[in-house]
């Protein structure tokens, strides 16, 4: 499997670096508040794991999975909700977890949800964001990474569903996507 990466964007070390960055400026803003954090499954399920250790606050956690890309590189523009939260939102303050923002499709979807079952504040965050690839107004308010307009995998991102158990975040070698 590593011998599939052309090249290492984010080492364990730098993403552990950016967990305790962002964990520490979590902890201070929800400092006195129960937040219930939200992970978008399935792309973000190593990060939330890793970010929530470096949060000293008492928090609730939930799982909701939407799938749009259906294991390829391109979104296909339309969102589908695979597993919905168990938690009452209304009146939470939810802090939501992604492993990337790209097009922020898959943001706003969440965000219009959300609000929709009248949770008190939502806010984002987010390993990477990729700037370059929006379709949609999205904006994370917490995020580790701006990425280049490259198609990323690893740290729980995958391609055709695999990569997502590669410790670090890289490139696919094209040979990858051309020998299919
Ligand atoms: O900003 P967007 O263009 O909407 O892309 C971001 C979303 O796409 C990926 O999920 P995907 O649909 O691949 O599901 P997965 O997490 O199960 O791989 C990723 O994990 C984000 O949730
Ligand atoms: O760059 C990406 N890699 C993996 N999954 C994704 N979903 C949106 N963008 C990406
Ligand atoms: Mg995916």
């Amino acid at each position: 499997m590593n011998n599939d990466i052309e090249k290492v964007l984010y080492s364990e070390e730098d993403i552990a670096a950016a967990c305790k960055r962002l964990g520490t400026q979590l902890t201070e803003d929800y400092k006195g508040k129960t937040p219930l954090i939200i992970c978008v499954l399935k792309g973000a399920i190593l990060f939330m794991t890793d970010v929530i250790r470096d949060m000293d606050i008492y928090a609730e956690i939930d799982f909701i999975d939407v799938s749009s890309y259906n294991g390829g590189t391109a979104s296909s523009g339309t969102i589908r909700l695979l597993k919905d939260l168990d938690t009452d939102v209304a009146g939470r303050d939810i802090l939501l977890v992604e492993d990337i923002i790209d097009t922020g499709r898959t943001l706003k979807y969440l965000e219009d949800l959300l609000k929709d079952r009248q949770a008190n504040s939502i806010k984002v965050c987010t390993l990477m964001d990729k700037p370059s690839g929006r379709v949609v107004e999205a904006k994370a308010d917490y995020v580790g990474f701006n990425v280049p307009s490259e198609f990323v995998v690893g740290y729980g991102l995958d391609y055709e569903e695999k990569y997502r158990n590669l410790p670090y975040v890289g490139v696919l070698k094209p040979s990858v996507y051309s020998d299919k």
